[in-house]
Order: structure tokens, then sequence, then C-alpha cells
């Protein structure tokens, strides 16, 4: 799929399928998704827990568990297909160096038994040719833009606290200025203080630095201050993407009008009653013929359990996957 309102694309994602084989057949995880990111902009990816989130992040990062198959669907980097590079190139030229990952635990990245500086020392000096002063000069500095002092680099992760290991988590990310950061519920184990904190902090280094950021979480109130752009996933598929401010002002698809109006309005003393959205997500391995969110959906029409709906523009940067929109 072409998107014509990328104007300055860095990364797209077209038609990408990456399936789990199990012992009874196959979970859909992602099925079908393309979207894309435009550089120094933040897209904001979203939906309930199981929605296959975390699939697509392992597949752009090719970290994908075992059973995982790419079916189909190129994932295309500065215009190269990262599924199609030698494995070994892609570790060495591109993870780290031209796109990083944050991911919820922290202690995935970091290892317990090396001490915070020896981890980033190893990671500049496994990529760039420069020397231990300079890099270490290079750790400090970026330790210091994240809010950690610099002594804390002699220290090892457990003696961290929570959001301070974030943070280092954050540095590392930064270390080799990549164009890319994506970020996997990141904030997500945080109290909800250290929470907003983080995440301010995530997004002022996104405008000065100026790199691309995808954002992923399940929480959709987190993304309204942060995005530019904003993909809702639902069952694999790809719901519902376009301008933050068109999704939260005129949310289309019912799955995120149902997400939204879930968000607690922290403005109002007295919170009306939350909807939460009855039923469950559907088994992957064996989704619903037609839209795989029909079961739950208010809206649902019998054209709904038939046929697939079409992803297609409504109206500029909006798209959505419902037959009731887009039949109006
Ligand atoms: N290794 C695996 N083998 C089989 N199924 C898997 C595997 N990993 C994930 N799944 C399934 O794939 C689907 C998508 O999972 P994924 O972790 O990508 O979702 P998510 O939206 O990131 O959820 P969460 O936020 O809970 O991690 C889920 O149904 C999950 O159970």
């Amino acid at each position: 799929m072409i998107f014509e309102e990328s104007t300055d694309t860095l990364l797209e994602v077209n038609s990408l399928k990456t399936y789990y084989a199990t012992k009874t057949g196959y979970v859909k995880a992602v099925d079908d998704v393309s979207l894309f990111l435009d550089r120094s902009k933040v897209l904001g990816v979203a939906g309930e827990s199981g929605c296959g989130k975390s699939t697509l992040v392992t597949t752009i990062f090719r970290v994908m568990p075992r059973n995982a198959r790419v079916v189909s669907g190129e994932i295309k980097f500065k215009g190269q297909d990262l599924l199609k590079m030698d494995l070994k190139t892609f570790r060495k030229e591109i993870v780290w160096k031209d796109m990083a990952y944050i991911p919820q635990a922290s202690m995935d990245v970091l290892d317990p038994v090396y001490k915070v500086k020896d981890q980033m020392l190893e990671t500049i000096l496994a990529h760039e040719d420069v020397s231990r002063a300079e890099a270490m000069e290079r750790i400090y500095r970026t330790l210091e833009s994240v809010g950690v002092p610099q002594e804390k680099a002699d220290m090892f992760p457990h003696e961290l606290s929570g959001g301070q290991r974030q943070r280092v988590v954050i540095a590392m990310a930064l270390l080799l200025n990549p164009s890319m950061i994506v970020s996997d519920e990141a904030t997500t184990a945080l109290d909800v203080i250290t929470q907003a904190k983080i995440l301010e902090l995530m997004k002022s280094l996104q405008e000065s630095r100026k790199f691309s950021m995808m954002f992923v979480t399940h929480d959709l109130s987190l993304l309204a201050n942060v995005s530019d752009s904003i993909a809702i996933m639902y069952a694999g598929k790809l719901v519902e993407f376009g301008d933050v401010e068109k999704v939260f002002s005129n949310p289309l698809h019912p799955y995120t009008q149902l997400l939204i109006k879930a968000i607690p309005d922290l403005r109002v003393r007295k919170q009306k009653k939350l909807v939460a959205i009855p039923g469950f997500p559907p088994d992957l391995e064996n989704p619903p013929k037609g839209c795989r969110f029909a079961p739950r959906c208010p809206l649902a029409m019998p054209v709904c359990s038939e046929r697939e709906p079409e992803f297609a523009r409504v109206e500029g940067f909006h798209y959505v996957a419902c037959h009731a929109v887009n039949r109006k």
C-alpha cells in the first residue's frame, strides 16, 4: 500500500504478515499491516493486549520468537527492505546504529552482570571506531541528557530504581544517534508519576534530536500529546490509521471510539462511568470471518461477519477498515 500522505518516509511497512506456528495451526498475529513513519515524526501504535503490537516490533527488529514466520510483506527503512538484508549486516549496521529499541522490561536490554558504563561502552565500540576515552565522554553526556548522574555509570542495573533503569535504556538507545527509536510499552511497568516523567523526557529528546519514534502502548491516552499519527490495531489487523488530531477528534472505527470512551477525563472530578469494551478479542488461530471486531461491535451489520472490510482512505490522512464507515 502506498500512502500519499508520507512526505519524507523513514519506515514503511507494506502488507506485513507475521504468523506463529503452533501444534494446531498458525496464530495470525500481524495480518496484512501497512503503515509508515516519516522522518522526525512520532507514530503511536495502540491496541489491547494480544493484538500483535509486539509482534510488529519484533518483526521490524528481527528478534521474533523461533516459531514466528514472516509470511509476506516488506519493511522498508530508508528505502531498503530490512527483511531481505543479511541478518549479520542488519545487526551490525542497522540495529542500535540507525534504529534502536526500548522494551517494556529494561532488564531485557541491561545485562545484570555488567556495570552500566561497560554495557554502554560495548555498544559503542561494537559499532564505531572511536577511542575508549571518546566513548566514555559520550556515555557521560548521554546519561546526563536523560537525567542520570554520571556516578550511576559505575553501578550494576539492580542498584538503580526502575525509573533510572528505564532512563539508562533510553540512553543506550540514544548512544549511536539513530534515526528511529521504537518504544514498546516502555513506561508500562513504572508508576504513574515516573511514567509521565519518562514520557515527557522521550518527547523532549525526540524534539531536540529530531529522531523518528514509534511509540507502542496498550494505553491510547498516552499517545495524544506525543504523536503525530496514530495506528490502532485489533486482533492482528490495522483498523484505523491517521493524523493524531483526526483520530482523536473524529475516531471512525467503532473499536477506536470505544477505546477513546474508555479514557478517563482527568479534568473532571466526578468521573462518568467508564465504558469497558464487552467481550474478548478473538482467537488468532481461528479468527472470525469478515471483520475481526464484528462479534464485539455495537454497529455490526450482516456484511461484517461475511466479508473483510477494506482498509481505505476516508478523507486526507485518515484510513479505516470498517463497512459501516466505508459505505457512507
Ligand atoms: N511465540 C508465540 N507463539 C504463538 N503465539 C504467540 C507467540 N507470541 C505471541 N503469540 C500470540 O500472538 C498474538 C499477538 O501477540 P503480541 O505479543 O504481538 O501482542 P501485543 O499486542 O504486543 O500484546 P502484549 O501487549 O500483551 O504483549 C497473541 O494472540 C499472542 O498470544
